[in-house]
C-alpha cells in the first residue's frame, strides 16, 4: 500500500511533511514579504541545510560570543515552511535568516526579484538518498522502511519531503538569473571549509578577521557541531518531533561516499542509468567523488 499521503502533503506538485508544514503560509508564499538584507539557504533534504545554518548562525550573530550560545540553531536560521517554533517572522529584526527546501516555482516573489541572497546547497544525490533513508527511519514523522530498495524506489518516484531531486536542482540552477545566488557542493565543503566559508562570507559581503574565520570553520566541523546541543538539533527531534530510537541522531556520519557501504552493484548501476538520463544536458558539474582525507 501507498503511504505517501500518510506523511507527506502535495502543494502545488511538491511534496512538503505533513506534520509540520505551514500551510496557511504556503498559500500566501507569493505575498510573504522579502526584505533586502534576508539570507536563504536552499537545500533538497539532507544536503547540508544544517551544516549552512550553523556556518550563517556564527557568520551573522557570532553565536560563539554574542548571548546567542543558548539560542537553539532552529531559532537563528529557521525554516520558512515548517515553522516549528510559530514564529512571526514580519517581528524578527533584521537582517533574518531562513532555510528552506523550497521549489524554485514557490519561492516568494520578492526572492524573485533578486531582494535578498540565497545559498543553494546540494550534494551527491547517492549520499542524500542513504542519509534521508536513515532519517526517515529515526524521526516518527516520516515513513519508516528497513529496505534500501523500497526506499530508493520511493526517493527515484519523488515521494519524499522536496520531491524528486532531480527536479529541484534542475529548477533552481535553470531559473538561477531571477536570483541572487550562490550554489555550493557540500562535498566541496567537506573537502576544504575554510575556503568554502570565505566564499560564502565573501558572497554575503561579511568580512570576517582571521580570528573569526578560525572560529567559524572549528565551531562547524563535524565533530564540533555533533557535540553542540544548540547546533545538533538533539532536543527538537528527541523532544519535539519525536524518534523510533534513541541511537540515532540529525548528525549521522557527514561523510562523502557512505552510499558505497549500502547500495548494491545493480542499485548503484541503475541509479547512475537514471542520472545520466535526467541530467545529461545539465550544465552544472559535479565533482561528488572528491576522497576525504
Ligand atoms: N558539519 C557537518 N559536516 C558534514 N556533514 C554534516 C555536518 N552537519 C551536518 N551534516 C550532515 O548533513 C546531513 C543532514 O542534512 P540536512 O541538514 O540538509 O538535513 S535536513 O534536510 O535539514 O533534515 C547529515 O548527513 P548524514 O550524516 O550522511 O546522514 C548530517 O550528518
Amino acid at each position: 500500500m501507498d503511504n505517501t499521503d500518510a506523511y507527506l502533503l502535495n502543494f502545488k506538485g511538491c511534496y512538503f511533511e505533513r506534520s509540520f508544514v505551514d500551510v496557511d503560509l504556503l498559500e500566501n508564499l507569493d505575498d510573504f514579504e522579502i526584505r533586502d538584507d534576508d539570507v536563504f539557504i536552499i537545500t533538497y533534504p539532507k544536503s547540508g541545510t544544517i551544516w549552512t545554518q550553523q556556518i550563517l548562525s556564527l557568520i551573522y550573530f557570532e553565536g560563539h560570543r554574542n548571548r546567542t550560545e543558548m539560542v537553539d540553531t532552529i531559532d537563528r536560521v529557521p525554516f520558512l515552511e515548517y515553522n516549528v517554533h510559530k514564529m512571526d517572522h514580519q517581528k524578527r529584526p533584521s537582517p533574518r535568516l531562513f532555510s528552506s527546501h523550497l521549489p524554485y516555482y514557490l519561492a516568494p516573489k520578492g526572492l524573485k526579484n533578486k531582494r535578498a541572497k540565497i545559498l543553494y546547497v546540494y550534494r551527491n544525490p547517492k549520499d542524500v538518498l542513504i542519509s534521508y533513508f536513515h532519517f526517515s527511519n529515526l524521526l516518527v514523522t516520516l515513513e519508516a522502511t528497513d529496505n534500501i530498495e523500497q526506499f530508493m524506489k520511493r526517493f527515484l518516484d519523488g515521494k519524499v519531503i522536496g520531491s524528486l531531486w532531480f527536479d529541484h536542482i534542475r529548477g533552481w540552477y535553470e531559473h538561477k538569473h531571477d536570483f541572487n545566488i550562490l550554489f555550493m557542493m557540500y562535498e566541496e565543503m567537506k573537502k576544504d571549509l575554510r575556503s568554502s566559508v570565505l566564499k560564502i562570507s565573501s558572497f554575503l559581503e561579511k568580512e570576517l578577521s582571521e580570528e573569526d574565520l578560525e572560529a567559524v570553520v572549528r565551531k562547524a566541523t563535524f565533530q564540533n557541531m555533533k557535540f553542540d546541543p544548540q547546533a545538533n538539533y538533539d532536543h527538537v527531534i528527541k523532544h519535539e518531533i519525536g524518534t523510533r530510537t534513541n541511537e540515532g541522531y540529525f548528525l549521522r556520519k557527514g561523510t562523502i561516499g557512505d552510499w558505497k557501504n549500502h547500495l548494491t552493484v545493480e542499485q548503484n548501476e541503475r541509479f547512475d542509468r537514471i542520472f545520466q538520463r535526467k541530467m545529461k544536458d545539465f550544465p552544472l558539474k559535479f565533482i561528488w567523488d572528491i576522497n576525504e582525507e
